[in-house]
């Protein structure tokens, strides 16, 4: 063998490692994982990779393109790369959702012995804040290095793909189906799923009935490729509704995270959400309260809607339990909180210094600290 012709094996080598290590943003898999990568050849300083994706029209293959070529390219001695896009067979894709989901493509991977667990995030009524603090805690657990997904069930108030912006100009991202599969956009390392993404106008209100709620909780937990989560949250409705209800079937070991503000009237409805969650076997996690104290410039604090609140709701879910019911955190009235909602950039990320991140990303670890982990286990493809 002539040296040409070793160094054009050496390079085609190291370019076959390179374009296989390149991820795909939306199964968060390598290339070579999902076998995507279809010949390379090297010819003196160019190289030809071919890229089979999975669907025609895929609306990451731009990025996963401009990935390979650089990955490519960034070897010494390869100055340009061709990237020749191809499509799979349905074989060849089937096989890959084989694959993806071992269990079996219609299974509930968060049920009973999941090594995920499940934070239903809950309150007596509306307006607390609960999908606020359900984005925002999202965040701060990715960024503690966990893998984390949203399920938004919040059927009336579908805020998630807004505060963590994924609804430019007011419409949710819609997510890409691979056959019966689908793949939850990814903002802030968060992989979101949300009935707002399924609605045509998110302007109208969705009025549907319990079986109609429970046959779309339980398409989201089986046809949606979350992967190997650390921490799926869900948000749900407020109140005691059908939703509740059916997380209680589906997601037997939910824990239940239950939100309420300081104000008092608000206290006899947070209870009532947790007892309803107690009811169909969850466990409580604790009881956040939210929009408490605004700390002002001049060192006093604002209580808006006065305090207490929370305390009375940890101390009423407590009554008859071996283990007390705790307040996990109080998050402060904050009016970048308020403004990052409102533009898809959540506080904890934009403003990590703000009280009310500090006291979000506080809460994160309280509840890292108080359940089980399963960091370090796989269940064999590990998309992080
Ligand atoms: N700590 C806070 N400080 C200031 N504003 C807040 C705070 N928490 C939430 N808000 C604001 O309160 C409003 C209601 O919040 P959010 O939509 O998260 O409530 P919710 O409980 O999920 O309501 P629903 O369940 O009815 O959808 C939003 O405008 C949000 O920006």
């Amino acid at each position: 063998m002539n040296s040409t012709s070793s160094l054009a094996i050496a390079l085609t080598t190291a370019v076959t490692a390179a374009v296989g290590a390149v991820r795909d943003p939306e199964l968060r898999l390598s290339l070579a994982e999902l076998g995507m990568i279809g010949p390379v050849s090297v010819e003196g300083t160019t190289a030809t990779v071919q890229v089979r994706l999975t669907i025609a029209g895929c609306p990451a293959a731009r990025s996963i393109e401009r990935d390979v070529e650089a990955a490519s390219t960034g070897i010494v001695g390869i100055e340009t790369t061709t990237v020749d896009v191809q499509v799979m067979t349905p074989d060849e894709r089937a096989a890959l959702l084989a694959r993806l989901k071992p269990g079996g493509r219609r299974e509930n991977p968060f049920g009973p012995g999941t090594l995920t667990r499940v934070i239903a995030v809950t309150s007596g009524k509306g307006g607390v804040g609960k999908s606020t603090l359900t984005a925002n805690l999202a965040v701060a657990l990715a960024a503690q290095g966990m893998s984390v997904g949203i399920l938004d069930a919040d059927v009336y108030g579908f805020s998630i793909p807004g505060l963590l912006g994924l609804a430019p100009a007011g419409i949710a991202v819609k997510p890409t189906r691979l056959d019966d599969m689908i793949l939850p956009p990814i903002a802030h390392d968060v992989k979101v799923i949300s009935i707002g993404m399924f609605v045509e106008d998110a302007s109208v209100a969705v009025a549907w009935r319990g079986p109609m709620l429970h046959r779309t909780i339980t398409q989201f937990l089986t046809d949606v490729y979350f992967g190997d989560l650390d921490i799926l949250l869900l948000d749900l409705p407020p109140g005691t509704g059908d939703v509740a209800i059916s997380v209680g079937q589906l997601l037997p070991n939910a824990e239940v995270l239950v939100v309420t503000t300081p104000q008092s009237a608000a206290a006899d409805v947070a209870v009532r959400a947790g007892v309803v969650a107690r009811q169909t076997g969850q466990r409580i996690l604790g009881v956040v309260e939210n929009m408490a104290g605004l700390p002002l410039p001049d060192g006093s604090v604002l209580e808006l809607f006065g305090s207490g609140g929370a305390a009375e709701v940890a101390q009423a879910l407590s009554a008859g339990q071996d283990t007390p019911v705790a307040v996990l955190g109080e998050i402060p009235l904050s009016i970048a909180l308020r403004a990052g909602g409102d533009v898809g950039d959540p506080v904890v990320a934009a403003h990590p210094t703000d009280p009310a991140s500090q006291a979000i990303v506080a809460l994160a670890r309280i509840i890292l600290t108080a359940g089980p982990s399963r960091v370090g286990t796989s269940l064999g493809l590990s998309p992080k």
